[in-house]
Formats: C-alpha cells, sequence, structure tokens
C-alpha cells in the first residue's frame, strides 16, 4: 500500500471560543488534485495552515508525505511547496534573486539550481521576465512567479491556498493552465482551497467545507450526479406566496436564494408548464439549470457559497484584526 499524500485523523483547531477546524478526517492520494471548497470563514486556510506546520493543531493528527505534522516539522517543511494568499514575495529582488534566496533556503544543491530554475520559471512564462525587479510585475506575474517558487525545490505536495483570488478571469484560467500543466510533468500532490466552484472542478476530489466542518469528500462528477435533481428559480412579485403556494400546489419546499425563490424538481423542463398553468401566481421569469457544484454545496449545507459568505463577512475582518 503507498503511503498517503496527505492523512489527517480529528484534526482541530480552537481559537478560544471560535472552532476554526472542527475535528476533520481525510486523505490525500500521491499525484491527486484535491480541493477544498468552501465559503469564506469555512476553515480551509486553517486546515491547510496545520499541514504546513505554519500553526500548531489543537488536537487530532495529520501526516504529510508520510511525516508528522507536530513532531516532523522539519521533513513536513522540506517535502511541500506553499503558495498562500498573501503573498511574500521581495519586491526590491528580480524574479531570479527571489528563486535564488528560496533555493538557497530550501538547500537545494548548487549544481541543480540553474536548470531548476528555468524549468519552473518556463513552465509558468516567467524566463524571459528572469532579469526584472518583482515591483514591475502585475498580480497574476507575482503569482504565478510564487507558484514557480513553490515548486523549485521539488516537493512532494504543493499547498496552494486560493491559488487564483482576487485575479482576472483571464490570469485565472491562465494559472490554471500552468497547474494542470504541473499535474503532467512532475510527480506531485496539489492540495488546493478555493471559494470559486468553476475552479473546484478541475480537482480530481474535492472536500466541502462549512463551519469547521467536512461535509463530504468525492469527485466532482460523482457530488453532481448525487444532487440529482434540476435547480428552478422563480422571480415573483411576492416570494412569501409563493414559497407558500409551491409548497400548497406541488408539495415543494423552496427558498429565496441569491434574490430568487429557489427549489429543486427531478425534471425542470417537464415541471415548468406545470408552474405556469397551477401556481396561480405571477411569475416575472424563471431558469432551470442542471446540478452544478453550486448546488452540491446547497444540497449538503442548505444554502449557496454566496449567501454562506455574505452571512459570514465578519469572518474577514476578524481574521484582518487578527493578523494585526
Ligand atoms: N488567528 C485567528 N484568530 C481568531 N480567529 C481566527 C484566526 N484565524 C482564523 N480564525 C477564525 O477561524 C474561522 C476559519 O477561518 P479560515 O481562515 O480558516 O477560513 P477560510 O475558509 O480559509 O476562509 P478564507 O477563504 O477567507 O481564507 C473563521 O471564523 C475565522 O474568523
Amino acid at each position: 500500500m503507498t503511503t498517503p499524500a496527505v492523512a489527517v485523523q480529528g484534526l482541530k483547531k480552537t481559537y478560544g471560543k471560535v472552532e476554526a477546524v472542527k475535528g476533520v478526517s481525510f486523505e490525500v492520494a500521491p499525484g491527486e488534485v484535491f480541493g477544498f471548497l468552501g465559503p469564506n470563514g469555512a476553515g480551509k486556510t486553517t486546515t491547510i495552515s496545520m499541514l504546513c506546520t505554519l500553526i500548531h493543531p489543537t488536537g487530532g493528527q495529520a501526516r504529510v508525505a508520510g511525516h508528522d505534522v507536530v513532531t516532523a516539522r522539519d521533513q513536513v517543511r522540506a517535502n511541500i511547496g506553499l503558495v498562500f494568499q498573501d503573498p511574500t514575495l521581495d519586491s526590491y529582488l528580480t524574479a531570479e534573486q527571489n528563486l535564488r534566496f528560496h533555493a538557497e533556503l530550501y538547500g537545494v544543491p548548487k549544481s541543480l539550481v540553474g536548470e531548476r530554475l528555468r524549468q519552473v520559471m518556463e513552465m509558468v512564462a516567467l524566463w524571459d521576465r528572469k532579469d526584472a525587479k518583482v515591483m514591475t510585475f502585475s498580480g497574476g506575474m507575482k503569482r504565478r512567479l510564487e507558484i514557480a517558487r513553490g515548486l523549485l525545490h521539488s516537493p512532494r505536495v504543493l499547498f496552494l491556498d486560493e491559488p487564483t483570488v482576487g485575479l482576472d478571469p483571464q490570469t485565472r484560467s491562465a494559472i490554471w493552465g500552468y497547474i494542470n500543466k504541473l499535474r503532467h510533468r512532475e510527480d506531485i500532490t496539489i492540495f488546493m482551497t478555493t471559494h470559486y466552484m468553476d475552479e473546484a472542478e478541475y480537482c480530481d476530489r474535492i472536500a466541502i467545507m462549512d463551519h469547521g466542518e467536512i461535509v463530504v469528500v468525492d469527485s466532482p462528477e460523482a457530488l453532481k450526479a448525487s444532487v440529482g435533481k434540476d435547480r428552478v428559480q422563480i422571480h415573483t412579485p411576492d416570494e412569501g406566496a409563493a414559497i407558500l403556494a409551491l409548497r400548497e400546489c406541488f408539495g415543494l419546499e423552496a427558498a429565496v436564494h441569491e434574490g430568487a425563490v429557489t427549489f429543486a424538481v427531478a425534471s425542470g423542463e417537464e415541471f415548468v408548464p406545470r408552474l405556469f398553468a397551477e401556481l396561480g401566481l405571477p411569475i416575472q421569469s424563471v431558469s432551470v439549470s442542471r446540478p452544478s457544484l453550486d448546488d452540491v454545496f446547497m444540497n449538503y449545507t442548505g444554502s449557496t457559497i454566496r449567501d454562506a459568505e455574505e452571512s459570514g463577512a465578519g469572518n474577514q475582518w476578524m481574521k484582518a484584526m487578527a493578523r494585526r
């Protein structure tokens, strides 16, 4: 049996009364692209920070590349690459100087540095900018350079915390191009967090995280198939009356999500004509969608990821304060 790239058992982190991570358990196989999907404040960064030995767990165990994150921190660190939300590049240095500094920190043999440097910088299409100071780079270029830096010492597991947050859609898709290239070229496991549904689709498996707990773990396809129902959203002048009428006429439970009355039915297209014929209320517009990861999220947590983020907006503030 091969050793899992990441093995986590009952991992916990509390900050005073806040239970940021409530005893999560999961395994990631070598070579997998594994994603943590959840709204802001779900506990993704806290979990990944424990796995990277940056914060100390309150309870439970975790092993990364076979090493315990508490008792074998140095071995864990030698085997992982990190790309975190807050950039840590030195903007007064050139791209190459940043990477050389990192190579030294990680003890990459001098004879190998030159070749490896070129390899990783070419992978993220920054080789021709190696002599430019990082302060002249765009946000997307900096993120690409951070990915190159995270790979420089050939880690077994690369941790990416929201690798594309704050980037425009074009740059986000370019970053995903590099990540995909990477999984084919290097013998590496990728562990990432995201709150973008479309990005979670790129993962082999995802763990949906909400309020410090893992709600479900599976491949995106299996999760969507598990929902098995279409999502119908209607706009109507009286949402309360519509929710009541849906219950009375069709026995359906509906709720308002993202400004529309939302409910699930087995076949949306077949249901819509009945809706207009039998609801007895004005409907301004209707949309039907196949199960997406949004629906998976809603199915398992009871709210959409955007609703969850809005209600948890205070978390960002708390975190910003805690970081000061
Ligand atoms: N240093 C800290 N002190 C106090 N509370 C914290 C600290 N770090 C995180 N928390 C709290 O723990 C919970 C989980 O936060 P965490 O950053 O892990 O969430 P997240 O899912 O990674 O969200 P994001 O996508 O915003 O990074 C939140 O309620 C947050 O406010």
